[in-house]
């Protein structure tokens, strides 16, 4: 059997041939057979999963330049015969890389469950039964269903078709839908292949039954459009991390260097200076920030699925925290998507059983996308008596916005279509009257029937115009042509109803930061009572496709901003909606739920969909809401900035607490004869410190952060060190007078003293910066306090009572122990007192 596309390329076989090779039949596998293949040729993934094992996360950090310079220091300190020195780094590693590991591990566990939860699934004839399974699980010799939306799961041939049309632009780059159907293709390539489909591209029209034929690694495709589908671009968060990471890195090599060679001037190369070196490194690179970012988010998007906000990509949490402009889909987002037909209308707007008959013809015989106004349709009018059948159809597509069907009832042969009103309107040459008898359609009936259109819309009526054409006797086949010359019959309106609670979520999302825009295929009247109904502010302008299509990007970036309204555009203009926002510097949310909704959330920097929306729609997505309503949206926005809010917690504490604290040490040892701390000591601060930082990810946010866009400016991190930084430092060098000057503290007493000092300001005051509302004011998350004062007890237990004998402390007396209770009282008084100034304050107005 074979698993990949051999030397005779796998359509060159018709289905029946297929069928017999793959030891399969149409009525598909049984379980076992299934489950047999699947253990033989593995699972239908194009990439082996990319997670790392334990092992692998292990092996990854101890080659990392920190890790790897602190076994050597331990390596180097065993064979100078410092044992202490060498058990305790090793220790140190150990605790560090295990607390990395397994809470990343932990975070990606969970995470990959949601992601797993919002998968999507495919249709699956199995032991006889149309079974919803996982895409990993099929395997060649499956027969699957495909419909408009779906994502092709697998290489395979056509089993069955009606009107399938496939996208396979991804792939081949092929603009156009391709139509795709049974048979035997002589074709070389996968492109011409007309009944092949390929793992990675989707049915944007009609259905198929589908034999698998490769899956996995096997597919000829899937191995690129995984690498397609994959979005390398990082968040504009974590650009600004990685920015951030690399000044501190830079800042750590100079500091290091000045202080190593200052030292070896000053008292030649010792293993304490080469050990002392290696801490301060350690100290004052952020190691754990990596694994703290990946703990902060997946434990955002635990919080976010508890609201039923599931992500699907990690770091689209940050960006659903800065996103400030969300564009919407009208049907189901705003309106219920409960789509009742109200009944057919002649064309001059008398009601109509003609009409509602000639849309009944059309939805049933119509292949292709079933949409919801085609169910309307079904659910209430009766089946025609007559004996029609089917010759041939156009499907719809939502660049055309039609639906045409070729009938056939012994000779003769009509053509039904239907679609946008205004549309079928100027295809329309002719009208047909009550009594039956057709009659051109003069000026006075056209002006007639626009205005009755206009007018639905704007009663909140959304409309189909229903055309009908009579042809030659001989004809099998539509051509785009035929759509032209028609016999207007008259119209189907439907109601859908508004969501009640769109208003109050549009009015969250507003008052948040976020501006809505609507674009929508719709017409425009049909949106602006939509807009009335949810009493929106219904002042702005709108923009339709057709002059969307007459403007250039650029001129298009600049309405775009202004105009919360899109009416009757394409699905590529909504992607070059969302593109055009985003070129003026927008954070653009995109939220739809159909196959035309899927390139623009692709273009968004937050691609958004539904659960109960289609495949593709779904895959490009990078959140889906598992309720299609905006205040789910509106709740996942606030706990992504709530993220983002305790990322910032942890880049204040890096940049001045840790940091200021280790500088000040590295300054110190420049004019001590003496290092102000041993190395070990370093190690043991930094460890109990990254130890007390585990609690963020749980904490709190501020209301002002979570009532604006949350960016990541390095302006606001640069304000902020440079107001806590030197403060830090102010105490730092006070501490430093009063130990050595004041107390005249000798070296022992000197060290316990420093490290008590720096550990308590260091840890204590995340009470302080994680709010810039008043401390006592903001209570931070139990477990965010029970890590910090744990880890600060801890600290306290090493430096006060004999157990720290091990690494250098002594018993203080009290009036030093006094006196580092004052400073650190000062310190986080006066913190409280300027953050004011460091942390940027709520604008104004927005
Ligand atoms: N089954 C159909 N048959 C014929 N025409 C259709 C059909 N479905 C939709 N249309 C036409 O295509 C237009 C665009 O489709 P649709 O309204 O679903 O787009 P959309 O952008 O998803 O809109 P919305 O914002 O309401 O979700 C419709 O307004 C209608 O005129
Ligand atoms: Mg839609």
């Amino acid at each position: 059997m074979p698993q990949t596309a051999s030397e005779v390329p796998f359509w060159s076989r018709d289905a029946a041939a297929a069928c017999a090779e793959l030891q399969t039949r149409p009525e598909g596998l049984t379980s076992a057979e299934a489950a047999e293949r699947l253990s033989r040729l593995g699972p239908n993934r194009a990439v082996a999963a990319r997670r790392r094992s334990v092992v692998g996360k292990i092996a990854r950090r101890l080659v990392e330049p920190l890790i790897a310079i602190l076994l050597i220091a331990a390596a180097v300190s065993g064979a100078m015969g410092d044992w202490r020195s060498f058990v305790v780094i090793l220790g140190i590693v150990l605790v560090s890389t295990a607390l990395d590991v397994i809470q990343e591990e932990k975070a990606e566990n969970a995470v990959e469950a949601l992601q797993r939860s919002v998968a999507v699934t495919a249709r699956v004839r199995r032991d006889g039964r149309l079974l919803a399974l996982p895409v990993r699980d099929i395997v060649p010799g499956d027969v699957i269903r495909l419909a408009a939306g779906d994502l092709v799961p697998a290489d395979g041939v056509l089993l069955e078709s009606r009107g399938a049309l496939a996208d396979e632009a991804l792939l081949t780059g092929e603009p156009y839908p391709v139509e795709k159907r049974p048979g035997r293709s002589e074709a070389t390539g996968p492109a011409e292949a007309f009944n092949a489909v390929f793992a990675g591209t989707s049915l944007v029209a009609g259905e198929a039954v589908m034999l698998a034929v490769a899956t996995g690694g096997g597919t000829r495709f899937g191995a690129i459009a995984a690498a397609l589908a994959e979005r390398a671009a990082p968040s504009a968060f974590e650009r600004g991390l990685h920015a951030l990471g690399l000044l501190i890195l830079r800042l750590t090599g100079f500091l290091v260097l000045v202080v190593l060679l200052a030292r070896l001037a000053a008292a030649g190369l010792s293993l304490d200076t080469f050990l002392f070196a290696v801490a301060l490194a350690v100290g004052l690179t952020p190691e754990l920030l990596p694994m703290v970012l990946t703990v902060t988010l997946s434990r955002g998007a635990l919080r976010m699925a508890a609201r039923k906000v599931v992500v699907k990509r990690l770091s689209a949490i940050d960006d659903l925290g800065a996103m400030d402009v969300l564009c919407t889909d009208k049907t189901g987002t705003l309106t219920e998507a409960r789509i009742a037909l109200v009944g057919g209308f002649g064309p001059d707007g008398a009601p109509s059983r003609r009409a509602a008959a000639l849309a009944g013809l059309n939805s049933r015989f119509a292949t292709g996308l079933g949409s919801n106004l085609d169910a309307a349709i079904l659910a209430a009018v009766p089946a025609d008596p007559r004996a029609w059948a089917r010759c041939d159809d156009r499907p719809f597509d939502f660049t055309r916005r039609r639906a045409s069907v070729l009938l056939a009832d012994g000779a003769e042969r009509l053509m039904v279509t239907k679609g946008a009103p205004e549309d079928l309107l100027s295809l329309a040459t002719r009208l047909e009257r009550p009594d039956g008898a057709v009659v051109p359609l003069d000026e006075t009936a056209r002006a007639t029937a626009a205005a009755w259109i206009t007018a639905q819309g704007a009663a909140g009526f959304r409309l189909l115009g229903i055309g009908w054409r009579a042809m030659p006797e001989a004809t099998g086949r539509l051509a785009a042509e035929d759509e032209a010359d028609l016999v207007l019959a008259g119209f189907v309106a439907f109601l859908d109803p508004p969501k009640a609670s769109a208003a109050a979520a549009i009015g969250r999302l507003a008052a948040a930061g976020v501006r809505v825009k609507i674009v929508s295929g719709d017409a425009e009247p049909v949106v602006r009572h939509i807009v009335d109904a949810l009493g929106l502010p219904s002042g702005s302008a709108v923009l339709s496709g057709a002059e969307i299509a007459a403007t250039s990007d650029a001129a298009l970036a600049a309405r775009a901003e202004v105009v919360d309204l899109f009416v009757r555009v394409s699905p590529d203009q909504k992607a070059r909606i969302v593109r055009a926002l985003r070129r003026r510097g927008r954070v653009t949310g995109f939220l739809g739920d159909g196959i035309n909704d899927a390139p623009a959330i692709h273009a968004a920097d937050v691609g958004l969909s539904v659960s109960g929306g289609s495949d593709v729609a779904r895959q490009a997505a990078d959140v889906i809401l598992l309720a299609p309503d905006l205040g789910v949206l509106a709740d996942g926005v606030a706990e992504g900035r709530r993220t983002c809010a305790n990322i910032m917690k942890y880049v204040r504490m890096v940049t001045s607490s840790n940091f200021g604290n280790m500088l000040s040490m590295a300054l110190a040892s420049l004019v001590l004869p003496f290092l102000p701390l041993a190395p070990l000591q370093i190690l043991l601060n930094n460890l109990l410190y990254d130890l007390s930082e585990i609690g963020i990810p749980f904490d709190a946010a501020d209301p002002s952060e979570v009532e604006r866009p949350a960016r990541f400016e390095m302006r606001d991190v640069l304000r902020f060190t440079l107001v806590m930084g030197p403060l830090s430092s102010l105490f730092d060098a006070a501490t430093f007078a009063l130990l050595h000057f004041g107390f005249a503290a000798d070296v022992a007493v000197f060290r316990t003293a420093w490290f008590v000092e720096s550990i308590a300001t260091q840890i204590l005051v995340i009470f302080i910066i994680r709010t810039a509302r008043p401390a006592w004011s903001a209570r931070p998350h139990p477990v965010l306090a029970a890590t910090s004062l744990g880890a600060l007890a801890v600290a306290l237990l090493f430096a006060l009572s004999p157990l720290g004998g091990f690494a250098g402390f002594v018993p203080l007396p009290p009036a030093i122990l006094a006196t580092i209770a004052a400073i650190c009282c000062l310190y986080l008084i006066l913190a409280e007192a300027l953050k004011r100034l460091a942390i940027r304050p709520a604008p104004a107005g927005r």
